[in-house]
């Protein structure tokens, strides 16, 4: 389904079309989606591509046979699976390629992230094709993204892509996991992403893939508060990408929001994550969500967790324990346990110093009311 008002596509692959017999890279279902890819750029169309498979193409190099690999074994599966990946997509191509390896960290740092911004835009103005991964042999739980289906909609954010397209061995939601339950039917459309969508996923069922279903709606949210359509297409068929060549949805599609999220509001709800908790009381609830105010200390009856200034938190109803906000904390968890319950005048005289010259613990344009209360 190439609408013709998508200008810049993010196309993400999984890892089983990339090495499906885990014996390094096939070419059994990347020739068509390099063809696809071509045929994208005739027709003036940005392609970024995320694609996993690091692991799965290096394994072959290592003599270990459980299912489980030790993480140090992964890392050094990705070191060599890496470069086979990218020298193979190289050589289907008569055009550069450009290898852009990114962690969680690299999207949530501001500085860091509109360095990966620039980039890609440079890499994609001189025509050349990014090909982006998980920095999978650095990568820690902390610093990862830990999906490619989350980090491909980082990266369609990142870019402002009109389109993400992930390629899967399945063509596309289904009311149940079809590998499982032969009776469940494929959904074609998405308007709305509810705890009823995210009821229908389950995991991976392939031996090499990560995130499942599960992943896939995350990232189709994720892309579509920013406004962008997702799809999910079975990568296997060379058909899918006639389909898609042709103006046809050859899976699901998840629409784009109409109204997008503002980009800075985008980063801290879905790229930041949250080190810490600020629990705040009833009055300081409905001041947030029925007007619409930023955090102020007078509301504050608890901290939880051990942030900095500039950190991304969740704001909590210390009555309903309900998850209220998510926001960027101006003030660390311990000036926070100083200044809780006073008054914004008194916050100058229990630090010692006003830190940042305004008396807002979450300015209201870095905070984002959470839906799913
Ligand atoms: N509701 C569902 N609809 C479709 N597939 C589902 C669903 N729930 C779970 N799955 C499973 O998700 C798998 C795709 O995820 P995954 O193996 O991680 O693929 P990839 O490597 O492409 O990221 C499918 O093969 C399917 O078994
Ligand atoms: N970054 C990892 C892949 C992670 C991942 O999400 O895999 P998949 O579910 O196959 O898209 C790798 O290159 O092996």
């Amino acid at each position: 389904m190439l609408k013709p008002s998508w200008r810049r596509v993010v196309l993400k692959v999984g890892s089983a079309l990339i090495a499906p017999d885990q014996d390094g890279c096939s070419e059994r279902y990347l020739r068509p989606i390099a063809e696809f890819i071509q045929q994208c750029r005739q027709l003036n169309r940005e392609v970024i591509l995320v694609s996993s498979g690091s692991v799965a193409a290096g394994r072959h190099h290592f003599q270990f046979q459980h299912q489980r690999v030790p993480i140090a074994l992964k890392r050094a599966m990705a070191a060599v699976g890496q470069t086979e990946m990218m020298n193979f997509w190289s050589r289907c191509f008569d055009f550069p390629c450009a290898q852009v390896l990114l962690t969680h960290g690299d999207l949530s740092d501001r500085v860091r992230h509109i360095n990966v911004k620039n980039t890609l835009k440079r890499l994609l103005d001189h025509g050349v094709l990014p090909i982006v991964n998980e920095n999978d042999t650095i990568a820690t739980d902390e610093l990862k993204v830990g999906d490619n289906d989350n980090l491909a909609a980082m990266v369609a954010s990142v870019v402002q892509a009109d389109a993400l397209i992930i390629c899967s061995d399945v063509n596309g939601l289904y009311t149940a996991d079809p590998n499982k339950d032969p009776a469940a039917k494929l959904i074609p459309e998405v308007r709305q992403i509810t705890p009823e969508i995210y009821a229908l996923a389950g995991g991976a069922s392939s031996r090499v893939g990560t995130g499942g279903m599960r992943t896939k709606i995350e990232a189709a949210e994720k892309a579509t508060a920013q406004g962008v359509d997702t799809l999910i297409v079975d990568g296997h068929q060379a058909t899918t990408f006639q389909c898609l060549l042709a103006g046809n949805n050859p899976g699901t599609i998840f629409y784009g929001q109409k109204i997008p999220l503002p980009a800075k509001k985008h980063w801290v709800r879905h790229t930041l994550r949250a080190k810490g908790e600020i629990w705040v009381d009833d009055g300081c609830v409905d001041a947030l969500c029925q007007h619409g105010a930023s955090l102020l200390s007078s509301g504050i009856v608890r901290v939880k967790g051990d942030f900095a200034p500039g950190d991304a938190v969740i704001v909590r109803c210390s009555v309903s324990k309900r998850s209220i906000a998510k926001g960027v904390s101006r003030f660390s968890a311990s000036q926070l346990f100083s200044i809780k319950g006073q008054h914004s005048e008194k916050i100058a005289s229990c630090l010692g110093f006003c830190p940042n010259g305004s008396n807002a613990v979450i300015h209201r344009s870095e905070m984002m009311l959470l839906e799913k209360l």
